[in-house]
């Protein structure tokens, strides 16, 4: 049987199937079209101004990777005039971190853009594997995430950098919305759904490029491009609320391939009820910036994204990598449709004030970092704070496994 061609170019052999149209696509095509959306999310989101600052949390995972290459590239092609800065934050996991930073050094040669990296050791005199060995490793993501958040923005602050970019996509923004739903957390959920959050505050702000891309498409990207990332699970990574919406995500998906971003875009419309709320989740001003909340919406550990779940992205690679040699093979992705934003009634938030001890962002006199630190440098890890389920789960990214269908003669 003769090849497909792609429906963009009609030339080359396809190589891809998006679900969102059908279109059978070559590589480039697919490429091109990517980072085209990428390109209308920045542009229509307004997230950048020319000359602007961008600190990328860089993580050495396939989203923060595809990221600082799509930025890269889209900061040359439309001459948004970024400075491109990676920071990663080591949280101190020997046999995993130490292992994705080398990952992200490789990335700032190949990328020509200057990486800071800071530690939970030299910030908190804890490392991750010493909370481990006083906690253990239930629950041990509570303080990794809340730590996690504040690191980013004391990094961001070292550089004198009021923007940091993450590689939340559209999956991530979904569980969120679904976890938050479940939770009946309107606020947290809104914060969640927002492509760029800010607190009352602080100046630096967060911001997530990728929000719309699906989860897949940016495995094929990076597959295609050939980029190179780091796909080894966190080492203490444990299964939690979050995997339980995601499975549940990838149910409704079973039945809609639309779901991703239709609820997505049903988060952005419950997030116009919330006070201070853009329409469309363009930004949200967050009078609350708890820590384990904010540590929620701008993502976690690039860990415990559900490969504990099941070695998704594992299977997902070495199909990929497989079908390099199947000519045969195709790639099927689906982007649905975005949709109309309503607004409704307000409803209560926190009160912000600065930690009387760090001074960082807290709804509470002492924030979250400096209690849970309390509790550790006590030997009483167990009595820190009242943590919820949500600070449990502050990272997201489980890998979604690809689909994968037999071209036929079109
Ligand atoms: N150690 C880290 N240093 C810097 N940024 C981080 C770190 N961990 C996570 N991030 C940021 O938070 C985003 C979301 O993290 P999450 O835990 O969901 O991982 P992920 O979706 O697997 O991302 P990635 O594939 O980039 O690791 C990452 O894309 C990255 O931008």
């Amino acid at each position: 049987m003769a090849p497909t061609t792609c429906f963009n170019c009609k030339e080359a052999r396809a190589v891809v199937i998006r679900p969102k149209n059908r279109h059978k696509l070559c590589r480039s095509c697919f490429i091109e079209i990517f980072e085209t959306e990428v390109h209308e999310t920045i542009t229509s989101s307004k997230l950048f101004f020319p000359g602007e600052r961008i600190a990328i949390g860089a993580s050495g995972g396939k989203d923060s990777t595809v990221l600082a290459a799509v930025l890269k590239t889209l900061n040359e092609r439309y001459n948004y005039g970024l400075e491109l800065i990676l920071l990663s934050i080591d949280e101190g996991i020997r046999g995993y971190r130490d292992d994705s930073l080398e990952t992200v050094k490789r990335n700032a040669v190949q990328y020509d853009m200057p990486l800071t990296i800071v530690g939970y050791g030299e910030l908190y005199g804890w490392t991750m594997d010493q909370v481990v060995e006083q906690v253990g490793k239930k629950g041990n993501c509570t303080y990794c995430g809340v730590f996690r958040r504040q690191a980013l923005d004391r990094g961001a602050e070292r550089l004198d950098i009021k923007h940091v970019v993450t590689g939340h996509n559209a999956d991530d923004v979904a569980e969120t919305v679904m976890m938050n739903l479940l939770r009946g957390d309107l606020p947290r959920l809104s914060r969640g759904t927002s492509i760029i959050t800010e607190s009352g505050a602080s100046d630096t702000k967060r911001s997530k490029p990728l929000k719309y891309a699906y989860e897949k498409e940016i495995v094929l990207y990076a597959h295609h491009r050939q980029l190179d990332y780091f796909s080894t699970e966190c080492i203490y990574s444990p299964e939690a609320f979050r995997g339980s919406a995601r499975t549940l995500i990838k149910d409704l998906e079973k039945i809609r391939p639309s779901s991703i971003l239709d609820i997505v875009k049903s988060g952005e419309d419950m997030a116009a009820l919330v006070p201070g709320q853009a329409p469309g989740g363009k930004s949200c001003k967050s009078s609350a910036p708890a820590a384990g909340a904010a540590e929620e919406e701008t993502g976690g550990c690039g860990s415990q994204n559900g490969r504990s779940s099941g070695g998704e992205m594992a299977a997902m690679e070495q199909q990929l990598a497989s079908n390099d040699g199947a000519e045969s093979r195709e790639t099927e992705i689906k982007m649905p449709k975005k949709g109309k934003v309503s607004v409704g009634k307000k409803i209560k938030t926190q009160t912000l004030q600065h930690c009387e001890r760090c001074g960082y962002i807290s709804s509470q006199p002492i924030c979250k970092a400096c209690n849970l630190l309390d509790g550790l440098n006590r030997n009483r890890p167990k009595t820190a704070i009242e943590v919820g389920m949500e600070d449990e789960e502050g990272s997201s990214t489980l890998m979604r496994q690809m689909e994968h269908v037999q071209l036929t003669n079109s």
